[in-house]
């Protein structure tokens, strides 16, 4: 029978300051897929067409073996033994979510081939089974678990034993394979499952009056080379810096009202922010120069995941928090788009129509 089903995937902000690979929330912009299945399978299996609309619409690829969404849905229905797409699949992408600028993209478009995998296999996966197939991906588990639960989430990753280490350290070219079976030699391989039960997680409480001034300066920044200038190690000083303020903060933004005077230096951080400044001209004078004190209504400000997007999280004074960031960006040469942005508690959704 034919089907029809809708995916939405929430943009993310990871770490919050001091929760660097811990901490991610959800933001009021979406991902969304619109699916469609043919009922009768031709002999011929053609792979899903994708068309692409909104932010990323230039640059992303169209080829299911290549675009990072259906190589997902690809994996997910390789390692449950459907080897590949249903013929004739159909994709409408619109994408509200901007490349590459520490909004989640990325993780959003992993969580919305999960679905994808999971529903055109007609697999019936738990939430915890779909986070594992993230994590072989995405490897950190802000952004991921913040897109597939919604709100404002903590997460951890198992001690894994050494075989289930093993298995969940295999290089990504080995999970996602680029090519279709004519090209590449490894497709006939089965690729490695997920163990089980990676990723574990809470839902904070978030106080609904806070909103997200997203500052987005228009360049992208690949979270890859974002995460190649920090250290291996930290001195225990730094450590304990963050571990303090993230203990505070993950209370203190459930709290109303909430209160600038906890917030602003529960948010900030010692452990990627100062190694990221020389990617992104402006970052230490925003984080600096825009303070509850400069700004009522300003709670915190931070590097947004990997960047180069500010968060700032404020309950009034937006205009002028982002107008001032602006100005600040200039000086350096660097223009900005901004938003206000509502955390909302909501998952990703499947709707089948
Ligand atoms: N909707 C999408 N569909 C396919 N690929 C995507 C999508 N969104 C993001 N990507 C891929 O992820 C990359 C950005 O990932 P990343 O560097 O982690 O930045 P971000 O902070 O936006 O997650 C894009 O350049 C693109 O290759
Ligand atoms: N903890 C990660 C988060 C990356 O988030 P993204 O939205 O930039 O992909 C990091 O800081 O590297």
């Amino acid at each position: 029978m034919a089907r029809k089903f809708k995916i939405t995937v929430p943009a993310t902000s990871a770490n919050i300051g001091p929760g660097f690979d811990v901490v991610g929330l959800s933001l009021s912009l979406q991902l969304t897929l619109d699916v469609s299945v043919p009922g009768q399978e031709g002999e011929d299996r053609t792979p899903p067409i994708l068309r692409y609309n909104g932010e990323g619409a230039a640059e992303v690829p169209l080829n299911p073996y290549k675009n990072l969404t259906t190589r997902v849905a690809l994996y997910v229905l390789r390692c449950n033994d459907i080897s590949s797409f249903p013929s004739g699949v159909e994709i409408d992408v619109n994408n509200e979510i901007p490349f590459g600028r520490g909004l989640g993209s990325s993780g959003a478009a992993v969580i919305a081939g999960v679905l994808l995998g999971n529903e055109l296999g007609q697999l019936g996966l738990p939430q915890e089974r779909l986070l594992d197939f993230a994590l072989m991906v995405e490897r950190h588990p802000d952004n991921v678990t913040a897109a597939l639960i919604g709100g404002f989430v903590g997460s951890y990753l198992r001690e894994l034993d050494q075989a289930a280490t093993e298995a969940a350290s295999v290089p990504l070219s080995e999970v996602l394979p680029e090519y279709p079976p004519d090209v590449d030699e490894n497709w006939g391989l089965s690729p490695p499952p997920p163990p089980e039960g990676i990723g574990h997680f809470v839902r904070f409480r978030w106080s609904p009056e806070i909103k997200a001034v997203a500052i987005i300066p228009r360049f992208e920044l690949s979270t890859a080379k974002a995460r190649e200038v920090l250290p291996a190690q930290y001195d225990r000083k730094d450590v304990i810096f963050n571990l303090q303020r993230l203990a505070v903060l993950t209370t203190a933004l459930g709290q109303s009202p909430p209160d600038p005077g906890l917030i602003y230096e529960a948010m900030k951080d010692r452990m990627h922010q100062p190694y990221r400044k020389a990617l992104i001209p402006g970052l230490p004078e925003v984080t600096s120069k825009i303070t509850p004190s400069t700004h009522p209504g300003l709670l915190g400000i931070c590097l947004s995941g990997a960047g180069p997007t500010i968060l700032a999280l404020a309950t009034s004074g937006f205009d002028r928090i982002a107008e001032d960031a602006r100005t600040i960006f200039l000086q350096r040469g660097v223009e900005i788009d901004w938003q206000i942005l509502k955390v909302s508690g909501a998952s990703s959704v499947v709707q089948v129509s």
